[in-house]
């Protein structure tokens, strides 16, 4: 499958000069099989071939973005937008390629950051730190911040007690007052009331306004098409079209209208054809994809790059394989000191007892000292009590309009987690009445997309998109959108077989699994999206 990039020429900055800020190549983000599933494929008792294979989770991804500029991606859930934003905030490796990076990055998302038995005001105090602060400047920043965020009291509260849009705004709070160059936010803003949406969509513009370069990933058509100048869209682990906001946007929702107006069974056919083409993937095909975009001549340096690449993260693969041998040496070396010193210890204690008891003869009135030996085993339990929690699991049944962003956002964790819990789980084929495993830790922790404000009322967010159109603008991604009716009469009838569609105005994606709603971006204006080209299989 070939990339569709278009070409696309910065936009000026006020001094009428551009900086590069973010240049990826030949970007591609495989996700190995964990050692446990290698060794039963091995063994031969994986289930089928589609369970086994490496996963492609980006492939071949292109595009340069410069200072000043609002970046949207969209794509459906599972497409690779968070992979994409992880590899640039560098908590993620790329398998293949390079990635080009001018200034600081700073990282939000609903569910990610925060570390939730802190309270409010000391995740700031620990992210500043972070960042290289010093104390005071902290402490000089933090009214700034606590009054951004409008947590009022609950600043000195655990984060775990907050809502998912409490969260959001204190992650909000915290990254811009970090002034960072690349600001990227993750649906972070989906779950935020609607006067904090504005105030954070005013602070971005002053951002963009400054130079700063954004990253938002939104289901809101609405806020993509306020927010950002350029959009990029994934489509499964691909760049399917990278320019103006305007052109594409447009593009992406016809296709989101054309999948919509497909069958369930055409959906998963489509879905799952889609997917086995990023288990399917290959160095070699994204080498012959550098050939067969290559105009005349051979673009070897692309070539020795890829190589390069996949050389380097093997090494790192190696060099992990052999700290984890080396940690678990020193491991087993570590428990067994600590296990002499505590026998020795002990003995020095039941000693130390026996002295006590007989000094207890004389100074009856003195409590008597607990003996080392009890609190020995109670410590133990403890520890084995802790490590079983770390693989401790309950079973969530997936609800009406669940994805796999809302139920780590609803839980607080990241969708890295759930994955490592469920390693075969395919966001885009999740379906209500699935059980997924969570993390024991999280059980009936789950937050909603409501805020608390500073009185201690509730109060359900609502987007501004919703309020200010009335007739639908604002979509949720957690909830299933409504089957949307074709944009003009001239729009042909669903295929009936699994359909291919064409790489001016592609493929479906379902507002089931993430879409965009029609109705975010102005209808009935003059750009009226362009009609897919009918797919044919
Ligand atoms: N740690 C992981 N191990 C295996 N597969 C993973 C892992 N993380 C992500 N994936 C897979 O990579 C693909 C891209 O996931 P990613 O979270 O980037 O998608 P997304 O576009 O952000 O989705 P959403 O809109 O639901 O947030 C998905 O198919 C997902 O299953």
């Amino acid at each position: 499958m070939s990339v569709e990039t278009t070409d696309v020429l910065p936009l000026p900055n006020k001094s009428g000069q551009t900086k590069l800020k973010v240049r990826a190549s030949l970007i591609s983000k495989k996700f190995e099989l964990s050692q446990n599933e290698k060794l039963k494929e091995l063994l031969g008792i994986g289930k089928n071939s589609r369970e086994i294979k490496d996963f492609w989770a980006l492939r071949n991804v292109n595009f340069e973005v410069y200072d000043g500029e609002a970046i949207g991606i969209v794509g459906l859930n599972g497409s690779g937008k968070s992979t994409l934003l992880n590899i640039i905030d560098k908590s993620l490796s790329s398998t293949t390629g390079e990635l080009q990076i001018n200034g600081e990055v700073s990282y939000i998302a609903i569910g990610a950051g925060l570390k939730v038995g802190l309270t409010g005001r000391d995740n700031i105090r620990l992210k500043g730190t972070m960042m290289g602060m010093s104390k005071k400047e902290i402490e000089d920043k933090m009214d700034e911040i606590i009054d951004f965020s409008e947590l009022g009291p609950f600043i000195d509260r655990p984060v775990k007690d907050y809502s998912s849009g409490m969260r959001s705004k204190l992650a909000f709070s915290i990254a811009v007052n970090q002034d960072p160059d690349i600001l990227i936010i993750d649906e972070a803003l989906s779950v935020g009331d609607s006067t904090f949406a504005a105030k954070s969509a005013k602070k971005m513009f002053e951002f963009r306004e400054r130079g700063k370069t954004i990253f938002v990933v939104s289901h809101n058509a609405g806020q993509i098409q306020k927010w950002t100048d350029k959009v990029i869209w994934l489509h499964y682990g691909e760049v399917k079209e990278y320019g103006a906001t305007k052109d594409i946007l447009p593009k992406y929702q016809t296709f989101i209208t054309w999948f919509n107006k497909l069958s369930k069974e055409q959906q998963e056919q489509y879905k799952l054809d889609r997917r086995q083409e990023q288990l399917d993937y290959s160095v070699e095909e994204l080498k012959q994809e550098v050939i067969d975009n290559s105009e005349g001549e051979i673009d070897s340096a692309s070539l020795e790059m890829i190589d390069n690449t996949i050389a380097k993260s093997k090494n790192k693969a190696k060099l992990t394989l052999t700290s984890k041998i080396i940690m678990s040496i020193c491991a087993v070396f570590m428990v067994a000191t600590v296990f002499m010193t505590a026998k020795s210890g002990s003995v020095d204690k039941l000693n130390q007892t026996k002295t006590t008891k007989q000094s207890k003869v004389v100074k009856k009135s003195q409590p008597p000292k607990k003996s080392s030996k009890p609190s020995k085993s109670q410590d133990s339990s403890t520890k084995k009590k802790s490590s079983s929690k770390a693989t401790e699991t309950f079973d969530y049944i997936v609800q009406e309009g669940d994805t796999l962003s809302s139920i780590a956002a609803t839980y607080g964790i990241s969708t890295d987690e759930i994955h490592k819990l469920n390693p075969h789980l395919d966001p885009s084929l999740i379906t209500v009445g699935m059980v997924i495993k969570l993390p024991k830790s999280v059980e009936g922790k789950a937050t909603t997309p409501e805020s608390v404000d500073n009185s201690g009322q509730t109060t359900t967010d609502v987007p501004e998109e919703s309020a200010n159109t009335g007739q639908g603008d604002f979509y949720n991604p957690y909830q299933p959108t409504p089957p949307v009716e074709m944009p003009s009469p001239e729009n042909p009838a669903p295929p009936t077989s699994t359909p291919e569609p064409s790489p001016a105005a592609p493929d479906p994606g379902g507002s089931d699994q993430g879409g965009m709603e029609q109705g975010g971006t102005d209808q009935g204006g003059d750009s009226e999206p362009q009609i897919p080209e009918v797919p044919v299989s």
